[in-house]
């Protein structure tokens, strides 16, 4: 028996999949001569390349040793599949192992914003009147700097030939790849296309209550079940499981585990990067960026010069990331202080008030004003590496959907421990003017669920009056990423949405990011603060009977109120 901690720490790791330590030390012994004794390469995502060696192992040896391996579980279940699942042309020359594959610090995080004044950025939707504006919908992408093919570290020769088939780890996704891998151990297929109600494209995930799931997408293979999905916090098989809900849109997969086995995942399109539905202001020029609005003259690392860049200054003249890509401490303390007074802005003629009574609106409630993040951008002298540009690079967190059983429905959850200020994601969703969203949801019939839209009022406080094209809104219910799947909690949430400015100068339009407040531990589940007023009854959106054990939950009390949204 050793003593070493890295080893008790291996077998412990090895041993919650149910895997006998004496299997795994050979494994173990191979890999760290492979990577001349480099643990972290072992260790890291929770000792994958460890246990996808294992299992090349499991795999290349006869019946027997399998068999060897059931003994070895008194007779209990074989842990079920290898944890990645790769298939044929995973293996492919082209493909990266996932030791290769750059590790970004996981911190990138952007939430939803529903906030009604008390701490957050996003007011209350007004309610009547409808202004119907043009007809043809033309949307237009407001993409992050997703260079997705600059995250990988180019394979070299000697990362390729000096790891043994058994020991090799199996291979990551090439982020960005579109399609992805098919075939091999996919267990989930495409079938036909489905359409949603409203004529979108709809992601439907149906499937009996044991066994593999269908997916029904008009556009995207999404593929079978692969190495993600299959964790649990249990180490369990889920019943319905999805490989990458991003349908290869995030340079990460976002899997979707079901251990209960009773829902369908709600219709809606993945998208990566919001988008203007239709008259959404949001104009993205360089012209509209000025010489002084950007660092033209930095290179590389802003973050390694002397000085502050022309971005930095914009965050009270400093860079509010650390070196390691987390938010400084100083400043996520800063955010999440409950607003005082004279961090509200009153308007004088408030878009949503105007909505809800044109003639005789009544007075603005107050828009929290917000502390904001400038990141680096494409006028910038500096590269994407740069240690100001976190949100823009995207989701690099494990993170998994997962049915909650406290009867939340879906949720978010970490698949890995996050550190205090990492980014987890962005809240996407299509870029809608206040008009539109109250137009959308007057019509939408009560049978549809809605997501909670966010207002982008961070910064309404900077013009006298918003022309309702200006004041925007951001809707997850039809197009959207993970963040739509984050659920509330009512105190003491693990995230925190912050406004970040990435490519337009003013600040009608900015990405709202989610980051950790404290540590997370892995298969915690990501919660944040709507903001709901859940006594408000004007609320077009009904406030839903919250669960979210918080000491100082707000919600509880609201029998016989049954939220439509979900
Ligand atoms: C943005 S969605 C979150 C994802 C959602 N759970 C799902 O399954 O799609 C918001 C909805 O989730 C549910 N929800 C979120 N937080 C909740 C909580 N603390 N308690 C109960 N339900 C919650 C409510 O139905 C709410 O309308």
């Amino acid at each position: 028996m050793t003593n070493n901690p890295r080893v008790l720490k291996a077998f412990k790791a090895t041993r919650a999949l149910g895997i006998p330590d004496r299997l795994v030390k050979p494994v173990l012994k191979n890999l760290l001569a492979v990577y001349d004794k480099n643990w972290e390469l072992i260790e890291e995502d929770n000792y994958r390349t460890l246990v996808d060696a294992y299992f090349e192992s499991q795999d290349n040896k006869g019946e027997e040793d399998k068999r060897e391996v059931d003994m070895g579980h008194g007779g209990s279940e074989r842990p079920t599949k290898k944890l990645h699942l790769a298939n044929d042309e995973d293996h492919g020359e082209s493909e990266i192992p996932s030791r290769m594959v750059s590790r970004q610090a996981s911190m990138e995080s952007s939430e939803p914003c529903l906030r009604d004044g008390r701490a957050g950025s996003s007011s209350q939707i007004p309610l009547k009147q409808s202004r119907d504006k043009g007809k043809n919908p033309t949307s237009s992408a407001v993409s992050r700097d997703n260079h997705k093919k600059d995250f990988l570290i180019p394979k070299t020769e000697e990362s390729t030939n000096c790891v043994p088939v058994s020991a090799q780890p199996a291979p990551m996704r090439r982020p960005g790849s579109s399609g992805g891998s098919t075939g091999g151990n996919s267990v989930t297929s495409l079938a036909s296309s489905e359409v949603g109600t409203s004529g979108r494209d709809a992601l439907h995930v149906s499937g009996p209550s044991k066994g593999p799931c269908r997916i029904e997408h008009s556009q995207v293979d999404l593929n079978g079940m692969g190495s993600s999905c299959l964790i649990t916090r249990e180490g369990k098989k889920p019943i319905k499981s999805l490989d990458d809900i991003s349908k290869s849109t995030e340079k990460v997969k976002i899997s979707l585990a079901d251990e209960i086995g009773n829902e369908s995942l709600p219709k809606f399109n993945y998208i990566p990067d919001n988008i203007v539905y239709q008259h959404a202001n949001v104009n993205i020029s360089l012209a509209r960026i000025s010489d002084e609005d950007c660092c033209i003259g930095c290179s590389g690392d802003c973050l390694s010069s002397e000085f502050p860049c022309a971005c930095a200054q914009e965050t009270g003249g400093d860079f509010v990331y650390t070196k390691q890509g987390l938010l400084k401490e100083d400043f996520l303390t800063a955010c999440m202080r409950e607003p005082d007074k004279q961090n509200f802005f009153y308007c004088q003629d408030c878009p949503h008030e105007r909505l809800k009574n044109e003639y005789m609106p009544e007075k603005c409630k107050g828009h929290h004003i917000r502390k904001f993040i400038k990141e680096c951008w494409r006028k910038c002298g500096c590269d994407l590496w740069c240690g100001n540009r976190v949100v823009q690079r995207g989701i690099s967190c494990k993170l998994q959907v997962f049915l909650t059983p406290e009867g939340k429905g879906w949720g978010v959850r970490t698949l890995e421990v996050l550190q205090k200020g990492t980014f987890v994601c962005e809240y996407v969703g299509e870029i809608l003017t206040n008009t539109e969203l109250y137009e959308r949801n007057t019509h939408s019939s009560g049978a549809e669920r809605h997501t909670y839209p966010v207002t982008l009022d961070a910064d309404w406080g900077s013009e006298r009056v918003l022309r309702d094209e200006d004041a925007l809104c951001l809707d997850a219910t039809f197009h959207g990423n993970v963040a739509r799947f984050i659920n509330h909690r009512c105190c003491d949430a693990n995230l925190i949405d912050i406004p970040v400015q990435v490519e337009t100068p003013d600040r009608h339009y900015y990405h709202l990011a989610f980051f950790t407040t404290r540590t997370v531990s892995d298969f915690e589940e990501l919660t944040w603060d709507y903001g709901i007023d859940f006594d408000d009854l004007e609320h077009p959106i009904e406030a839903f009977q919250c669960n979210c054990r918080s000491v100082a939950c707000r919600g509880k009390r609201q029998k016989g109120r049954k939220g439509k949204q979900h």
